[in-house]
């Protein structure tokens, strides 16, 4: 997968360089390029901004960096790629969304600040390939680079080849539905807290009954909302 960055930060992103996915760059299997949106501006004081058109506070990005950003990227682009711009009025992106998005071949994230972008990016990136808004959550980031960062990673992982063991996507939280059990580790018993008798029992089944229980249990006090609305469902 390719996987292109539009910012004003670029050194924000100098951290994929490390942990996971800096393994999988290594290894040919993530392909991320920044770019510095100021270099796709032509005036000396390299603008990105300028004010709103109908008032307003704050500054909107200007398009022209924008559009040069984005033409230079498809330019070399093997196949037409998904642009996906992080926005607090856009769709929830989710466990599914990182599956779905972890089988396209290119990605372009573009990275808002400001009060956002001109709209007409959204419109000419359209003619280019497919283009998603998309949120993290219901609260307000200073801009697009923290949400991209959480995307990247979340969908970086799901390709084959990136997480060593591939045993350890299943049974995560939000894969299924449910929320992941609690897990343990050596000391059995540390500061007067003991690992539950049945995770030293050696029993598998009952193992796996108590993990079930554990992340329905979970779900149900933590993220009703996960729940099947219908219990028969
Ligand atoms: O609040 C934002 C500002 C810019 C770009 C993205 C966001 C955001 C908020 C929640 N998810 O994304």
């Amino acid at each position: 997968m390719r996987v292109d960055v539009v910012t004003i930060f670029p050194a924000f992103f100098d951290v994929l360089e490390v942990s996971l996915l800096g393994k999988a760059r290594g290894a040919g299997l993530l392909d991320v390029r920044v770019h510095d949106l100021r270099e796709y501006t032509t005036d000396r004081h390299r603008t990105v901004d300028d004010t709103p058109y109908g008032g307003g506070a704050g500054m909107v990005m200007k398009p022209e960096p924008w559009g040069a950003a984005l033409d230079a990227i498809v330019a070399d682009a093997a196949s037409r790629p998904t642009f996906i711009f992080p926005s607090p009025a856009g769709e929830l992106f989710t466990q599914a969304t990182a599956r779905e998005l972890s089988v396209a071949p290119h990605l372009v994230f573009g990275c808002g600040r400001y009060e956002g972008i001109d709209e007409r990016v959204f419109a000419y990136a359209a003619t280019l390939g497919d283009v998603r808004l998309m949120s993290l959550g219901d609260y307000v980031l200073n801009g697009g680079e923290v949400a991209s960062m959480a995307m990247i990673e979340a969908i970086g992982r799901l390709i084959p080849g990136v997480v060593g063991n591939p045993e350890s996507l299943v049974e995560e939280s939000h894969e299924d539905g449910l929320l992941e059990y609690p897990s343990y580790t050596k000391p059995a018993a540390w500061r007067g807290y003991d690992v539950p008798d049945v995770l030293l029992s050696g029993h598998h089944g009952r193992v796996a009954d108590w993990r079930r229980d554990q992340r329905v249990a979970r779900t149900r006090e933590r993220r009703p909302d996960l729940l099947p609305s219908d219990p028969s469902a």
